[in-house]
């Protein structure tokens, strides 16, 4: 059994990585941690939890996480950077679903992320945990930087055609839309039902710090940099983020053979019938990311429709993927998960 640690558990990242491990049968919870519910049962704070988890928060201090096989941070973004080194030292393996490890240009990150690097030394170390790009470098790390939640629809959705090299570079947009759970638990006048509710409006138009790390992907399989136009929204939904992405195209190319080709073999990416348009729904819980692809009246524009859970494919389900790989279980194992629909 895999023993794991889990740091911050009462978030929703946190507490969708316990949903998810309560039922992976080759993993033992070991620590679950929070600095303001320390002492409460788990399945106090959340009933869903009753009779799948039975540990009791522990301060982030007092938990044994160097006793972990592996541990996640499900934090803030600046937590797992000061963290990483002790339990790396101590040979756990360690799964951050912050962004501390995300971007390699450290300037940049500092730029976006608005703090100085803790552990700089361990950025170059880190694998990011897109799976579908990179298995093999995941397959041996001892640090996985797992992917934003928007960067993983549209990296998703874009990879097929770059790596083809069937489409302009210099002129790619995505305008995505996230459900409120995408900003986390933490109280914030934004996140309220009154202000979310029955509303929808785009933000981060100016930048947003998702931008570099989707630039950072693409720009990698293009062998050279591309230049985004990324547009998010908030839409009132608890879950879910879809990805309506534009290219102009190079090359006549069959898209819909193009796309099943690319990803024949991943478990977690499903790629529409020709003609399709993929709801947040059928992915909702689910680790799966649907994606249609499109040629309007045949012109030379490209539209790819992507959808995710961003609490599972955009977190929690693709950092127990990532577990999965790095310790050489069925890369499925825990997350063979029917949607739930309606
Ligand atoms: N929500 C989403 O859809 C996605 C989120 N992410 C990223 O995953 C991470 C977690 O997100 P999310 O679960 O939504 O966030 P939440 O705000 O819901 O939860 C954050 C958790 O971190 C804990 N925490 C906060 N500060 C500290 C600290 N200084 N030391 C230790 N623990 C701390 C909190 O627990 P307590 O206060 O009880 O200690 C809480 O459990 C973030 O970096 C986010 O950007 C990535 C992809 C998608
Ligand atoms: C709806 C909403 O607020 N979404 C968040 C994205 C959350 C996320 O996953 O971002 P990181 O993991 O990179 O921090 C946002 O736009 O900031």
């Amino acid at each position: 059994m895999i023993k794991v640690g889990i740091v911050g558990g009462t978030g929703y990242t946190g507490v969708e990585l316990l949903r998810l491990l309560a039922r992976h049968s080759g993993v033992s919870l070991q620590a679950v941690t929070s600095r303001k519910e320390a002492g409460m049962k788990v399945a106090e704070m959340y009933s869903s939890l009753r009779g799948w988890v039975d540990l009791v928060f522990s301060t982030p201090e007092e938990a044994r996480l160097t006793e972990c096989d592996v541990v996640f941070f499900a934090t803030p973004n600046g937590i797992a950077m000061q963290q990483a080194r002790e339990l790396l030292d101590a040979g756990v393996k360690v799964i951050d679903l912050a962004a501390d490890y995300r971007i390699k240009d450290l300037a940049e990150w500092s730029k976006w992320y608005g703090m100085q690097h803790a552990s700089p030394e361990l950025v170059e170390e880190a694998v990011y945990g897109l799976p579908e790009i990179n298995r093999a470098a995941i397959k041996g790390a001892r640090l996985i930087a797992n992917p934003g939640c928007y960067p993983t629809a549209v990296q998703l959705g874009f990879l097929p055609l770059i790596e083809a090299g069937v489409i302009d570079t210099t002129s790619l947009i995505a305008d995505c839309k996230s459900g409120v759970s995408g900003a986390g638990r933490k109280a914030e006048v934004g996140s309220l039902f009154a202000e979310a509710g029955d509303n929808f409006k785009a933000y981060g138009v100016a930048g947003h710090r998702h931008l570099p790390e989707i630039r950072q992907g693409l720009a990698r399989a293009a062998g050279a940099s591309v230049d985004l136009t990324f547009v998010p929204h908030l839409t009132p939904l608890i879950r879910g983020i879809h990805a309506t992405l534009y290219a102009k195209l190079t090359k006549d190319v069959d898209l819909q053979a193009l796309f099943e080709l690319r990803y024949q073999n991943e478990a977690f990416v499903d790629v529409l019938p020709a003609g399709s348009h993929p709801e947040t729904r059928s992915v909702r819980g689910a680790n799966t990311c649907r994606i249609a692809v499109h040629r309007p009246q045949g012109g030379d524009t490209v539209v790819v429709l992507s959808a995710i859970d961003n609490l599972v494919k955009g977190a929690a389900g693709q950092a127990v993927q990532n577990m999965n790989i790095l310790f050489d279980l069925p890369e499925s194992m825990g997350l063979d998960i029917v949607p739930l629909l309606p």
